[in-house]
């Protein structure tokens, strides 16, 4: 018969466990048994849930305390040897991989001062995941054996689980050539990692798992030939050993058509598709699974909408049609790690609207009850009660608002809209004499941190305990010392720190209408840091001005430059639940529209240097090339060109990347006259080569934010020597990696001097 299953579950607590355990582990205020137990426990929750739910196939080793890809390193021993040599735990190590760590010697343990991997996103999601970092000595061996532990931690509570581990031919194409290696070619470590599979495996069948999920989220993306031939090699492998459990192969965020050769005839015994994503490659797909079983895909693991009933019925009837029920299991598209925990917690959402969501756990029964309704279970009146919900979101007026379409048409045709008056060498004549920066003009992206204070302060007044004028005049504050600061240390185009912003997408989602914001629902962006992503529900428009006070009165504190800070189009639209009833594209240009009037808006207030930052246009880039590529990266460009082509040439318009491996050609469209970009962790001379053809300005991020780490002068100076080997020293800004807003001042203090003394070593030099 057709059974259910669920892919994976968010792993940090409805109300947040995780991140606050594992922030009083960093800080000392809990030991590391008080934060395996917290794990322990949000595990058993899980669990239970969707035992209670009546999932057939629930997922164990889907938790993590950071990251589920590096807690793979860990298992696999690929810890460089920076990471080991302090000898750290375990648990210790896995953090210091994540994070850097840095610490002062004390009478029972060394100095340690070692920085992070690398972060990346993981796909187009909006979750990052530590990037395995080979090198020539990585000594592979089983370490531990966490997948084996949390399989018996379930069925010591009476439930039966089914692991998930990423696969190997997606482990290594995920990770990357440490600095010392930079020829190898991860695939290429693909027989030295293979035994550990099978050791892993062995042990998971040896344990009781009869299935475990195999992930090879790589088969959407586009694959070299050694990549796609790797499959066959891996999987006949592992099927060649004995004893090993079975494996569903498991696929999801787009399309797997192209590497459909790659996968058809492999030994596993079964396939899982993602069919939210991509519906249209039901035949194809279908047509290699043969005697094997079917995962379908069909409720979203990435967004919040409820499914729809009648419709996914419909669709996994075409699938038993085509491959008998008992082969059919019927799935989420992906992991719920992706999703916000549980909607009932959610008290304060507008019934009607409310009623058109669905969180992890109502999909745990979404799936349960699509499952029932095959199998003929009396479901009737969920059913029914499900396309009420349905009809009601296509009929309401929130939807659709007859203005706002019309000026987002009208502007799509003008072009107008989206040029500057002139172009750059123009611009940059009239900016120069304007603002007369130095060289290696330094700045920071935006955010200074967030402290307990502001919290506590912003806390307040959402409670109604201070008032409107009291907030303010603590904000204020706040930008007060932060102009200061900047100031003191000589830094050239000042930020006003971002204090009055929870979020950098939610501050401005709560100040434009057509979007809605939950109280606890918070999905995990990488390790500790959660966001609370607000949901479009309806057409979008400005109703006031957004930014402009705080910027003006920062602005009103010094002589210097002070950059108004907005987030853009892409990036709103991306760091939000999008509603799926009308294209991204038109979402974003009715973002850009608001934007626009915002940016305009700052500068009739004087505020002429703008940065609008879109650190999530990369991760929207179609996972494959092709006219949906091109298309996207054509809209993305135009809505950030939309938002900010109404200014004058003197108007200096910045914009901000992080987070991913950008290509310069992606962001030249954007025409910005100034981007500032992460690039601490990068190391690959040609990567740099790359961005000396960039033909604006550009910052390339010289310190990492994540991490807590502070890099001295001599650090700053040495990395710029680097760049300026390949990139001209005219174009050249000098600022971190990304905001500020996590840190804490003491660390932003000391490496922001650092970095401003090394661009006045290069003034001197210049
Ligand atoms: C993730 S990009 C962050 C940009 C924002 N202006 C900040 O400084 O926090
Ligand atoms: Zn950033």
């Amino acid at each position: 018969m057709v059974s259910s299953a669920v892919l994976g579950f968010p792993r940090i607590g409805a109300f947040r466990e995780l991140k606050k355990n594992t922030e009083a582990y960093w800080s000392g205020k809990i030991d590391a048994e008080q934060l395996l137990k917290v794990g322990k426990d949000i595990r058993e929750k899980n669990w239970k849930l969707q035992k209670e739910a009546g999932v057939d196939i629930i997922p164990s080793n889907d938790f993590s305390f950071y990251d589920h890809v590096l807690d793979l390193s860990i298992l696999f021993n690929v810890i460089p040897d920076r990471y080991t040599k302090y000898e750290l735990s375990s648990l210790d190590t896995f953090f210091a991989m994540a994070r850097g760590l840095q610490r002062k010697a004390s009478e029972t343990t060394k100095a340690v001062d070692v920085p992070a991997l690398e972060m990346v996103k993981w796909f187009d999601a909006n979750y990052h995941y530590v990037r395995p970092t080979f090198s020539k000595s990585t000594n592979f061996k089983l370490n531990g054996q966490k997948p084996v532990d949390e399989y018996l931690e379930a069925k010591a509570l009476g439930i039966e689980t089914r692991p998930v581990l990423v696969g190997p031919v997606s482990y290594l194409f995920l990770g990357k050539a440490d600095k010392d290696s930079l020829d190898l070619e991860p695939i290429s470590l693909l027989e030295k990692l293979l035994p550990l599979y099978v050791e892993i495996l062995k042990k998971l069948a040896d344990a009781g798992a009869k299935v475990v999920q195999i992930d090879e989220p790589t088969l959407v993306l586009d694959l070299p030939e050694n990549v796609k031939a790797a499959f066959q090699t891996a999987y006949s492998k592992l099927a060649a050993a004995e004893g090993l459990p079975e494996l569903i192969l498991t696929t999801y965020f787009g399309d797997v058509r192209p590497n459909l050769d790659a996968i058809k005839e492999l030994p596993v015994s079964g396939f899982h598709f993602d069919f939210v994503r991509t519906p249209e490659q039901f035949d194809d797909v279908v047509s290699i699974v043969g005697d094997k079983t079917l995962s379908v895909g069909i409720v979203d693991g990435r967004n919040i909408w409820k499914n729809n009933f009648a419709e996914s019925v419909d669709f996994v009837k075409k699938a038993i049609a085509k491959v008998g029920a008992d082969k059919i299991i019927v799935a989420t598209s992906s992991s719920l790690l992706h999703t916000p925990v549980d909607l009932a917690n959610e008290k304060k959402l507008d019934a009607e609207i409310k009623n058109w969501f669905s969180f992890a756990t109502q999909k745990v029964d979404e799936v349960v009850t699509i499952t029932k309704a095959i199998a003929g279970e009396d479901v009737a009146a969920k059913l029914e009660e499900n396309a009420a919900a349905i009809k009601s979101r296509k009929e309401s007026k929130i939807t659709n608002n007859p203005e706002v379409r019309k000026r987002t048409s009208e502007a799509q045709a003008d072009e107008s809209m989206s040029k500057r008056h002139s172009d750059f060498p123009t611009r940059l004549v009239s900016q120069k004499a304007k603002y007369n920066l130095p060289l290696f003009p330094t700045t920071t992206i935006g955010s200074f941190p967030q402290t307990k204070e502001i919290r506590i302060n912003r806390n307040k007044f959402n409670k109604g305990e201070i008032s409107a004028e009291e907030y303010e005049k603590f904000i204020n504050s706040e930008m007060e010392t932060v102009v200061k600061f900047q100031e003191e240390i000589g830094l050239d185009v000042l930020v006003h720190g971002e204090p009055e912003r929870n979020d950098m997408v939610q501050y401005f989602g709560e100040k434009l209408n057509g979007f809605a914001f939950t109280t606890n629902g918070w999905v995990q962006s990488y390790g500790s840091r959660y966001v609370r992503p607000p949901i479009i529900v309806g057409d979008v428009d400005r109703p006031a001005a957004m930014t402009v006070k705080e910027s003006v009165y920062a602005q009103s504190l010094t002589k210097k430059p002070m950059k108004g800070m907005l987030t853009g189009p892409v990036t709103i639209l991306r760091w939000s639940f999008p509603r799926d009833d009308v294209t991204q594209k038109v979402q974003s240009y009715q973002l850009s529209l608001a934007l626009r009037d915002e940016v305009n808006d700052l500068e009739k207030a004087g505020i002429t240097v703008i940065q609008v930052d879109e650190p999530a246009i990369r991760e929207g880039l179609p996972l494959r090339a092709g006219s949906e590529r091109s298309d996207y990266l054509q809209w993305a460009a135009e809505s950030f060109r939309i938002a900010t082509s109404g200014v004058e040439d003197s108007t200096q318009i910045h914009s901000h990347f992080c987070y991913s491996d950008l290509d310069p050609n992606h962001i030249k469209a954007l025409d910005a006259d100034v981007v500032s970009i992460e690039f601490s962790k990068k190391d690959d001379p040609n990567y740099i080569q790359e961005f000396s053809n960039y033909p604006n300005h550009i910052g390339l991020g010289l310190f990492d934010i994540h991490s807590p780490r502070i890099p001295s002068k001599e650090e700053f100076i040495a990395r710029i020597g680097e760049i300026l080997k390949v990139y001209p020293a005219d174009k050249f800004w000098v600022n971190p990696d990304c905001g500020l807003k996590t840190r804490g001042w003491e660390e932003t203090r000391a490496s922001l001097t650092n970095m401003v003394d090394a661009a006045k070593y290069y003034r001197g030099k210049y």
